[in-house]
């Protein structure tokens, strides 16, 4: 383990912001940090950058303990959601900053300045100021910045969120090319689990100021172990072991033993498949076109299900269709009471 956070407690008040929490990062490794507003995220990235006590537990780096060093001690790069450049410096000036605190050369921050704008495909806006960059541009400039230092982790927390959907889309593959190359371990907050999918080797998923389950994008979203972590990685079929007891009992053959309300059936909407049946066992309520998907809302009698298809099937609305689902492609999930969101 590279950095290691065990046993985290934080309290504000009587409010409990993180219980009990323990993670790790490995050299070289992409962690996502993923769960709703609220549920600890910003407070447990702010934890291991030094910027808030902690309450009970230990922060470590490679077995020596961090909890009593100040943040810039750290030899953290960290990088927030809203744009924090110093508006008064050049992008030469902001990106230097950190080696010029530490009295690096000059000439040697010159071309480390010079290199970072290279990597972050902005050679040209070196003498401009933030308030003359895009959104996109100001958060590739405090990407540089973050980097310019060698940090031993990099710290991102939100920091796509303020942009619109098509630069997101091309700084998160930038990142992620980055992180690749330069293989720093690397914590990223996030609320989106497309960009946790698309970004991480591992994915923490926090509800409450714990974290529910971790491990790699496949296991979260193939393998979730609640229903709150089957709703959180995408639209989810979640079915109740009796309702799956009465109507498709070889459903059964790979759940887990205990009492019927502990386990729920979770199948993902791509694994059911549909054929037109008059006898079928479910109705088309409607029909969406997605592109390169086409999705099936259906009543059936194992309630209100989504099924998803590459191409049309050419059923229609009102129709009556039979189910086919694999008893390997049903996973069973705790059932934490989690409702399903629309
Ligand atoms: N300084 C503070 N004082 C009191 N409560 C706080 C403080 N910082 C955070 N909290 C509370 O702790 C909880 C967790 O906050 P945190 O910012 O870590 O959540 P988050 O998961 O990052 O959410 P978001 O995605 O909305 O940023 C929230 O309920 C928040 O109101």
């Amino acid at each position: 383990m590279y950095l290691t956070v065990s046993n985290v407690t934080k309290r504000f008040g009587t409010f409990t912001a993180l219980d009990d929490v323990s993670i790790s990062i490995e050299q070289g490794e992409f962690v996502c940090l993923l769960g709703p507003s609220g549920c600890g995220k910003t407070t447990l990235l702010r934890l291991i950058a030094g910027l808030t006590d902690i309450d009970s537990g230990t922060v470590s780096l490679e077995n020596g303990v961090l909890s009593d060093l100040p943040a810039r001690k750290r030899g953290f790069g960290i990088v927030f959601q809203s744009y924090s450049l110093f508006p008064s410096m050049t992008v030469a000036e902001n990106i230097g900053y950190g080696l010029k605190i530490r009295n690096a050369p000059q000439e040697q921050i010159t071309a480390r300045v010079a290199e970072l704008l290279e990597i972050v495909k902005l050679p040209h806006l070196a003498d401009k100021f933030p308030g003359q960059l895009s959104g996109g541009q100001q958060q590739r400039i405090a990407l540089a910045r973050a980097i310019a230092v060698d940090p031993r982790v990099l710290l991102l927390d939100e920091p796509l969120s303020a942009l619109d959907a098509k630069v997101r889309g091309s700084l998160r593959d930038e990142i992620k090319q980055l992180q690749r190359s330069l293989e720093i371990p690397t914590l990223m907050v996030t609320h989106d689990q497309e960009e946790a999918l698309a970004l991480a080797d591992k994915i923490i998923c926090m509800n409450h100021g714990v974290v529910v389950q971790a491990g790699t994008p496949e296991d979260l979203y193939h393998r979730p172990a609640t229903r709150f972590v089957a709703d959180f990685m995408g639209v989810s079929n979640l079915v109740p072991t009796a309702v799956i007891r009465q109507e498709m009992p070889a459903l059964l053959a790979e759940r887990p033993d205990g009492p019927d309300e502990q386990f729920d059936a979770c199948i993902r909407p791509e694994k059911i498949q549909l054929a037109a049946d008059p006898s079928g066992m479910a109705t088309v309520r409607s029909v969406g076109f997605l592109g390169n998907l086409t999705r099936y809302n259906l009543d059936s009698a194992l309630g209100d299900l989504v099924v998803e298809t590459h191409g049309s099937l050419g059923i229609t609305e009102g129709q009556k269709v039979a189910l086919q689902i694999a008893p390997t492609d049903c996973t069973w999930v705790v059932n934490d009471g989690t409702e399903v969101s629309e």
